[in-house]
């Protein structure tokens, strides 16, 4: 079976404020879609995530290894239609069997409970299923100020997502539908579908309001795994005529020796990561005196480090590395880098550090015998 995930993420949080829509304010460190898409992508059983965003928003999103981004409509049923219609038009060979469908705005979800809506729809008893809290306080009918009635809450629940389906009856039911339901349970139960109530998590809040900016940041520090790990390299210089740094070729007078492409940048920003894992250091992964690795080239080591960053159910918040050398010069080539880590990587390039020092002439960097790079790696599981 072959479960996906659409967030949809086209909304203009105009009740939220700030200078820009909610799902991309700072929230506890990095944006808040961050924060749902890392949830999400922690989940082994969903085959695909879909991405629905405003179509003004396309170009500021680099999504991260697999995320699948599609544009949105005027309102939320509207985006997730276009998000349904994006999975059945791209799904050929793999047929979806269910979905969940989950705001973005919603950013304290953990893996956790995502896995826990997937595996009730799976128990394939209900063609829908959505979580829900039973109304607890007291309500209310009030008038400018004044409580004017009271309501009986038996039965009342507030509802959440993610909200799971049956993909076919939700994709159906979405195309009968006219484009204005608040969620997709509404538009199920417009079809007649029948809607299983699961339990709801009172710290899935919706990030709708101002005020719910810090309650939310509150509940993701809590949760919070961070790592911070530092590497460190030395190359010397040989004959040749370029240098690799940080996976970018640079026209030298002389080349870096190493048993490999002898790309210190990229190799101290390996062992960052490595050491954020407390997985050893490159040489373990990747020994020299194995033949194999003479002349490879340093992203193989790079992307296995990423790759074990995500299996281990992190993610990178920031990489940061400084190369010591009186020469070549860095910054011309810094852009370049940074697009060369973040192409590996899917992280923004503002999240991408590259510096350089010379050594003032002083030492074997200074004496133009060898490159060094220190480099400081952060990850973050939520
Ligand atoms: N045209 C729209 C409208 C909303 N949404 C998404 O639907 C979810 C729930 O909507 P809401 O919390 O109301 O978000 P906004 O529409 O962004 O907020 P507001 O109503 O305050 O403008 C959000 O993840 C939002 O991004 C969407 O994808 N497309
Ligand atoms: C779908 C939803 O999250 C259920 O509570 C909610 O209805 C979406 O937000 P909105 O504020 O109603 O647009």
């Amino acid at each position: 079976m072959t479960n996906a995930a659409i967030i949809v993420a086209a909304g203009r949080g105009t009740r939220a404020g700030g200078d820009q829509p909610k799902q991309w304010q700072i929230l506890a460190g990095r944006p808040v879609i961050d924060w749902t898409v890392a949830a999400f992508q922690a989940v082994a059983d969903l085959a695909r995530i879909v991405v629905v965003l405003h179509p003004d928003d396309l170009p500021r999103y680099a999504p991260a290894n697999g995320i699948e981004v599609t544009p949105g409509g005027a309102t939320r049923a509207q985006s997730v239609r276009n998000g349904l219609e994006y999975l059945a038009a791209t799904s050929d060979g793999t047929p979806i069997s269910n979905v969940l469908i989950h705001d973005v705005a919603r950013c304290c979800t953990t893996p956790t409970y995502i896995s826990y809506i997937l595996s009730e729809i799976q128990a394939g008893d209900a063609p829908a299923v959505a979580p829900a809290l039973p109304v607890t306080d007291a309500l209310w009918r009030g008038d400018a100020g004044q409580v004017i009635g009271t309501q009986d809450r038996a039965g009342l629940f507030r509802a959440q997502t993610p909200q799971a389906f049956v993909f076919t009856d939700i994709l159906s039911a979405h195309r009968q539908s006219d484009g204005t339901a608040a969620d997709d349970v509404e538009v199920a139960r417009a079809s007649n579908m029948p809607v299983r109530i699961v339990d709801g998590d009172e710290d899935n809040l919706k990030i709708t309001h101002p005020g719910d900016f810090s309650r939310a940041a509150k509940l993701l520090e809590q949760h919070m795994d961070i790592r911070v790990g530092n590497g460190y390299d030395v190359h010397r210089f040989g004959d040749g005529d370029h240098v690799v740094l940080c996976g970018v070729k640079i026209p030298h007078t002389r080349g870096l020796q190493g048993h490999s492409d002898a790309d210190v940048g990229m190799h101290a920003l390996t062992d960052a990561l490595y050491g954020a894992l407390a997985m050893g250091d490159i040489g373990r992964h990747f020994p020299p005196s194995d033949p194999q690795w003479k002349g490879a080239e340093s992203h193989i080591f790079f992307r296995h480090a990423v790759g074990l960053v995500s299996e281990n159910g992190f993610s990178i918040s920031n990489l940061d590395v400084t190369l010591v050398c009186e020469r070549p010069k860095i910054g011309p080539h810094a852009a370049a880098m940074q697009q060369a880590l973040s192409t590996i990587t899917g992280l923004p390039i503002d999240r991408i550090s590259i510096k350089a020092t010379t050594s003032e002439r002083l030492g074997f960097t200074g004496r133009e015998e060898g490159i060094a790079a220190q480099a400081t790696a952060t990850l973050v599981k939520t």
